[in-house]
Formats: structure tokens, C-alpha cells, sequence
């Protein structure tokens, strides 16, 4: 690269980061209220969105709802409503860029128009039994059994789900080990060294001491590395910057405590300790540790096939948007995020508006999970509700009080076949993932769900009255500040995101207790 090419870089990326700084470094600086606790892994019945623990942890039923044919009434045309950059108005609410905001960012009040930014169920359209976004996240967790289990190499095992507990094969460590590089001595100094060459050499990392050279005796010395084998009768290892050596005598500078610079066999675990349980997801650090823990294979869970039909006749996927169409934003996203939350997806399919096509897509699919972008409200053109009638599917859950997201709904296409269609709207789809797809996925794979954190907020969020929001969010001095372009439609908001903050009906007790954080599969720290 020459230079001119290297300063054209530095210059674009420092213009790409002064884009992400807008929303990163808010320019009035966030109040913080408090420490979030640490997160930790839970049994799902003691997840603390589940909306009922008392109740146990069985599926709760969905009223038997008849499905209607077809609707005819085309979709309502959008109130004429006034495009505030802000969902629900009358509130205070901290943005820069809200229309009637100042741009240093400080406070502003939306006046109350009696609107917000989602019409919301206009007339005409059934919103159905919806259900309140902690139940369906319940109903989701627990629709569908665990697959069954696997033997799976290490090398292939990450993002994997564990099946069983992990248990250590052997002691860790499983023999005493030097942790300095030094001498192990036996009693106290002075100590007298080897003096043949051989011996002299000392006790390197991964040699064995032969049963004939007998304990270490009182008295007496032996160099030795880091990670070796500690001789019998040693009683500490002292280290090379402690001792001095005189006349084949060793002398210590500093005194060595009993066990010093020892690691004792079974230290870290003795062989049959549970080292993790089942239902962790196999990361980078479970793979070495099971290494370390003698394990060539693990047993994991088998992993979901998921597929996903992205619907709609306007998505192109490739080029610029033209003539009233639009990139399909859904089947890029979609896939790797899958992925990463351990299932097996197949390249996502794009199937236009055609009730028909997404029938027969539907009846051929031996996916566990089917997943559909699209369609999900009462439009001329969405065709999932009819269909899924027309395929006897149980519906579990049909509509949820979330904002965005709310059309999202979870059916039974057959036992062992579920399927979660996601609105169309990008955000919204995301909002429905994390919602049904992500619980169903964990029950799936028998994945131990990690206790959310509980977040501060770094200023006011708007509340809906009766609807839990998910806002994204980024992590900001110990609390979390809500991103601007957080529309249904946007995803510029949560590619910026740590995660998404959950807000909940009426704001509820979040302003004195925080508010919970779901996290994105790929942020770390
Ligand atoms: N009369 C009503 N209309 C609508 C309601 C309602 O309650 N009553 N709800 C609105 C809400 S909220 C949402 S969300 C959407 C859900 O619509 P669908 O799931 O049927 O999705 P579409 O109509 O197919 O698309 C909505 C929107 O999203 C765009 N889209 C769709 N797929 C993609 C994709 N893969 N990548 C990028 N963008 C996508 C599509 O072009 C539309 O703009 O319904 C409202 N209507
Ligand atoms: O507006 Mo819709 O809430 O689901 O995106």
C-alpha cells in the first residue's frame, strides 16, 4: 500500500468512526444510577422473564383460536400520522436528532399528539390472542423437546451445545507439578545438588522421573522447569532468582514455605468432578478445558436444521434498490445469527407472494424450526395466517404485546416441526428472533439460558403503555444509552448495538431498577 493509499484509509476510517461516535459519545454526558450484577447461566425456571415461575414449567396452552379463511379487507392505509423520530410522544426523551430536540442533545418533550409512531392495529384488523412478550417467550422455550445427543471431535465441536455434564477424566493436574523454573528441594537449605551430568540436567516439562532414582532426599536439590513433574519428597520449588549456587550447594536468598511454587495434583479438579453441566454451550475455553480434562470427543446436542423462507416480491438480492424495490436485509442477517446460536441453517430462500409457493414450502420442509420473514399481518399479500390454516398448524402463540415485532407469531406445523414467522419489517424480525426464535432454539438444543443483566439506563426511554419495547442499546459508562434509528424498519440502530434493552408496559419499575439487557450472540466484553 503507498502512502497516499494508507492516509486515504486512515482518512475513511476515521470518518466511519466519527459516524458511530454520534451515537457512541452522546454529547451530553449520561447519568449513571448503578452497577449492573454479573450474569450468570440459569435453568430456564428460573429465568427471570418467565412470567410465572410457580406455574411450572410446562407449555402453556394457546386457546383453541379458529382460524378464518383468508381475510379480504386489503390492509388499512397508514393513518396520516406526523413522522416523529420518537415512538410514543408526551415523554421526556433524550435525542440529539428528535425532531424539536436541540442538538446538544438535551431533554426534550414530544407534545402529546394522541399518536405514535405505530398506528398500531388499524380498524379492520383481528390483532388476535396476543400475548404478553414474557409468556411467549415462555411458550417459545418450552414448544419443542431437546434433540437427542452426539459424539462430536473437538475440532468440530465449537458453538456446540453440551449434552450431558462435563466431567473430568482424570485429576487436574494430574500429577504434582513445578510452577517456576527452579529446583525442587526437599527440608530445609542449605541443599546439596546432583552432580552427575545426567542428573544435573534436572526434571524437564513432560519427562517422567523413573521409579528407580526413589524420593527426593532430605537435604538434597534438583533443577527442574515449569510444568514439571515435582519428584516425590519435594517439599517446595524454589525459584531460579531465589537461590544461589556454591560449591554444588544450593542456598536460598528467600525462604521457601512448605508447598510453594507447587501445584498439587487435583488442585483444579479430581477425576469424576463435575467440571460444567450439561447444557453449556461449547465455547473456545470449554473445548480447552476439556482438552486439559482428557476428552478427545464430547457429547453434544444434536443441532436444529433451520430453514428460512424470506417472503416477499419486492426483495432483490443483489444491487441497488430501484423501481419501488427493495434488498432483501433479512436472509443476510438471519443465517450467520442462526449460526451463532448453534443451528444448522440452510441458505435462506426467497419465495415470492405467492400462497400457493409458501404452501408447498412449507408441507416439504422436515426442518425442526421453519422460520418466515414477511407476510405475518393481514394484507392483501401475507399469506402465512391462511396458510398456516390451511396446514392445521397449532398456533402457540399469534401475535405479542412487543413493539416492534408485535405481528411475530409461533405455530406447530406437525410434532417436532415448529415454525416462527417474523414480521417483515427488519427490526421488527429481529425484535420476533429474540422473542420465539432464540427460546425455541435453546429447547431445541437443551441450551442453558443465561440469566439476562439488569442494565441501568443512562436517560429517560419512552415507555409504550401497554407494550414491552425492545430499544437497542449501547453499553456506556456502566449503564446503557438507547440508539437513535430504532424504527420498525431500521437496522442502523442495532448494527451500533450492544443489545437490545427491555422496556417494560408503563416503564414499570425500571427506572429505579434498571432494565434487562438481551444480549447479541457476537458482542463481547
Ligand atoms: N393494517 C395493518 N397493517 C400493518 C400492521 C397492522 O397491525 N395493521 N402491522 C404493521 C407492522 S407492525 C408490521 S411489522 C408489518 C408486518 O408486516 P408483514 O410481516 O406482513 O411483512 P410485509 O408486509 O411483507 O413487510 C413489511 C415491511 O418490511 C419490508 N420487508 C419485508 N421483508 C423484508 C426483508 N427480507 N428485508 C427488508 N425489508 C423487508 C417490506 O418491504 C415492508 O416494507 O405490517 C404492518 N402493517
Ligand atoms: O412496526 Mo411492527 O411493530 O412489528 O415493525
Amino acid at each position: 500500500m503507498t502512502d497516499r493509499e494508507g492516509d486515504a484509509l486512515d482518512r475513511a476510517t476515521d470518518e466511519a468512526l466519527a459516524i458511530l461516535a454520534e451515537d457512541r459519545f452522546p454529547l451530553r454526558p449520561p447519568r449513571t444510577t448503578g452497577s449492573a450484577p454479573r450474569a450468570n447461566f440459569v435453568p430456564f425456571a428460573e429465568d427471570p422473564f418467565a412470567e410465572d415461575p410457580s406455574a411450572g414449567p410446562g407449555p402453556v396452552p394457546a386457546p383453541a383460536r379458529p382460524r378464518e379463511a383468508p381475510r379480504a379487507a386489503p390492509r388499512q392505509a397508514p393513518r396520516e400520522v406526523p413522522q416523529l423520530d420518537v415512538p410514543f410522544a408526551g415523554v421526556r426523551y433524550y435525542d440529539h436528532a428528535a425532531p424539536g430536540g436541540s442538538r446538544e442533545g438535551r431533554p426534550i418533550t414530544v407534545p402529546e399528539t394522541g399518536v405514535d409512531h405505530d398506528p398500531g392495529p388499524g380498524p379492520g384488523h383481528d390483532p388476535g390472542p396476543r400475548r404478553d412478550w414474557r409468556t411467549a417467550r415462555r411458550i417459545a422455550a418450552h414448544a419443542a423437546d431437546a434433540l437427542g445427543s452426539e459424539p462430536c471431535a473437538l475440532d468440530r465441536a465449537l458453538g456446540r451445545t453440551l449434552a450431558g455434564p462435563l466431567t473430568a477424566l482424570t485429576d487436574l493436574p494430574s500429577f504434582d507439578t513445578a510452577a517456576m523454573d527452579g529446583w525442587a528441594v526437599a527440608g530445609p537449605g542449605p541443599w546439596r545438588l546432583p552432580e552427575g551430568p545426567e542428573d544435573a540436567a534436572g526434571v524437564l516439562a513432560g519427562q517422567d522421573i523413573p521409579p528407580e532414582a526413589g524420593p527426593l532426599r532430605d537435604g538434597h536439590a534438583v533443577p527442574i522447569a515449569t510444568g514439571a513433574r515435582v519428584p516425590a519428597g519435594a517439599t517446595a520449588v524454589l525459584r531460579t532468582e531465589h537461590g544461589t549456587v556454591s560449591q554444588g550447594e544450593l542456598h536460598a536468598n528467600r525462604r521457601a514455605t512448605q508447598g510453594q511454587d507447587i501445584r498439587p495434583r487435583g488442585q483444579e479438579c479430581r477425576q469424576g468432578d463435575e467440571l460444567l453441566p450439561a447444557g453449556t454451550p461449547v465455547t473456545p475455553a470449554v473445548l480447552g478445558l476439556a482438552a486439559a480434562a482428557g476428552y478427545d470427543e464430547l457429547p453434544v446436542t444434536v443441532r436444529p436444521r433451520v430453514e428460512v423462507l424470506v417472503l416477499g416480491d419486492e426483495l432483490l438480492s443483489a444491487g441497488l434498490p430501484q423501481e419501488g424495490r427493495i434488498r432483501d436485509a433479512l436472509g443476510p442477517l438471519l443465517g450467520p445469527w442462526l449460526t451463532a446460536l448453534g443451528a444448522e441453517v440452510t441458505a435462506p430462500r426467497r419465495l415470492a407472494d405467492d400462497a400457493e409457493a409458501l404452501y408447498q414450502a412449507l408441507s416439504a420442509s422436515s426442518a425442526d424450526l421453519v422460520i418466515t420473514t414477511g407476510g405475518t399481518a393481514s394484507g392483501p399479500r401475507d399469506h402465512l395466517h391462511p396458510t398456516l390454516a390451511r396446514l392445521e398448524a397449532e398456533p402457540l402463540v399469534d401475535g405479542v404485546a412487543v413493539r416492534p415485532g408485535h405481528p411475530m407469531l409461533l405455530a406447530r406445523l406437525a410434532p417436532g416441526r415448529l415454525l416462527v414467522g417474523l414480521p417483515g419489517n427488519p427490526l421488527a424480525a429481529v425484535a420476533g428472533l429474540l422473542t420465539l426464535a432464540v427460546p425455541v432454539l435453546q429447547g431445541l438444543a437443551g441450551r442453558a439460558v443465561r440469566a439476562p443483566e439488569r442494565v441501568a439506563l443512562s436517560g429517560p426511554v419512552p415507555a409504550h403503555p401497554t407494550d414491552t419495547r425492545l430499544v437497542p442499546v449501547v453499553r456506556e459508562r456502566g449503564a446503557v444509552r438507547p440508539l437513535r434509528f430504532h424504527g420498525p424498519a431500521m437496522l442502523r440502530g442495532l448494527a451500533a448495538a450492544d443489545g437490545l434493552a427491555v422496556i417494560p408496559p408503563g416503564g414499570g419499575p425500571s427506572r429505579r431498577a434498571g432494565v434487562w439487557l438481551l444480549a447479541l450472540p457476537w458482542v463481547s466484553g
